[in-house]
């Protein structure tokens, strides 16, 4: 099985080129920039096909909350546009594309987890823009999975685990703020459930459970409680360690806004698939230990 992956140096794209060397059978190619560059659609389905996927994997998109509010254009180009050229290009090829979105298409004024069919209200560009590549990407064609994680850590790339380790190594105490709540995935993790799916589209001719799924680590913490749990998995390893003082989001001014409640259930994954995330501290320690470890 061969799986194109969209975007290189990508949390979530080297996690799969990491999990694909690790297994027999499994063949993970990343293309990105230049000969294939989101914003210029024209590069995309060429440099896809030359890729001869079984699989293709959309995980390459304007991930950056804060600027995409005042570069609202490149990002619906990339995220909305481009997103929605990759799986033109999966459906020319006649293969699955799984597409990467976000928690960020909530408003996060649901009381519990969300789940796959409840109704989306992006609050910022960047979730606007995601959730117009859900579209495009279900426009292209019926085969295509849309996968939902958040809070997506790896020691790969650029992630809050590893702005706290830096940050940390500065100060004394990290303010963070503790009244947003949701799920820390790993990308590794997520490469992990990538594969097992892609596995069963692959050999599963009649698979037809195609659409909307929720993917993120098990059980939940505030972006507080994470970087605590970041932290003191640190300090245990011999790392970078600073008090988190709790504060709220007014505490701590941003461009975009952002969902108070991430909160979102992986129910419908789980029964699909068989797959379920570890929890989330597990995966932390897991990650944290190895950014330290290239240190
Ligand atoms: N990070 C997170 O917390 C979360 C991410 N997601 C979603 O998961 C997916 C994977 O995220 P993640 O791995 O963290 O993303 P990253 O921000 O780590 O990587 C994004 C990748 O997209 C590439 N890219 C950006 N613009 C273009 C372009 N115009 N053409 C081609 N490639 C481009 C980047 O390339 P380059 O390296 O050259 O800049 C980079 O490789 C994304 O779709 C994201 O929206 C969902 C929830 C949470
Ligand atoms: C660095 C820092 C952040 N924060 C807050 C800001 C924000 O509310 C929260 C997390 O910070 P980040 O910059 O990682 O947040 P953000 O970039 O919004 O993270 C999001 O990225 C996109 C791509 C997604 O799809 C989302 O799932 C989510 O992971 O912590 C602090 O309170 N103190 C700090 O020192
Ligand atoms: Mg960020």
């Amino acid at each position: 099985m061969r799986l194109a992956v969209t975007g290189r140096d990508g949390q979530v794209a080297a996690s799969l080129l990491e999990a694909g060397q690790a297994r027999t059978g499994v063949e993970v190619v990343a293309i990105g920039r230049p000969e294939l560059d989101l914003a210029r659609p024209e590069t995309v389905i060429d440099a896809i096909a030359a890729a001869k996927p079984d699989i293709v994997v959309s995980a390459a998109a304007y991930t950056a909350v804060d600027q995409a509010e005042d570069e609202p254009d490149l990002a619906f180009a990339v995220n909305a546009t481009g997103a929605g050229k990759v799986a033109q290009a999966a459906a020319r090829l006649g293969v699955p594309v799984i597409h990467l979105s976000t928690d960020y298409v909530f408003d996060g004024s649901a009381p519990g987890a969300y789940v796959e069919t409840d109704a989306t209200a992006p609050l910022g560009v960047y979730g606007a823009s995601k959730l117009a590549g859900e579209q495009a990407v279900a426009a292209a064609g019926p085969r295509h999975l849309i996968l939902r994680p958040a809070w997506v850590y790896s020691p790969f790339g650029r992630n809050f685990a590893k702005t706290m380790l830096r940050v940390a190594a500065d100060r004394d105490e990290i303010s963070v703020v503790a009244d947003q709540w949701g799920n820390p995935t790993s990308a590794l993790d997520i490469a992990d459930a990538i594969l097992h799916a892609a596995t069963m589209l692959h050999e599963d001719t009649h698979f037809r459970a195609f659409g909307v799924y929720h993917l993120v680590g098990t059980g939940e913490t505030n972006w507080s409680g994470f970087a605590r749990h970041i932290l003191d998995t640190s300090l245990a390893s011999g790392g970078p360690w600073a008090d988190v003082r709790d504060i709220a989001t007014k505490d701590y001014p941003t461009k975009a806004r952002r969902p108070v409640n991430s909160r979102l259930s992986s129910a419908k994954f789980a029964a699909t698939f068989g797959w379920t995330a570890p929890e989330w501290r597990k995966s932390t320690e897991r990650i944290v230990r190895r950014i330290l470890d290239r240190r």
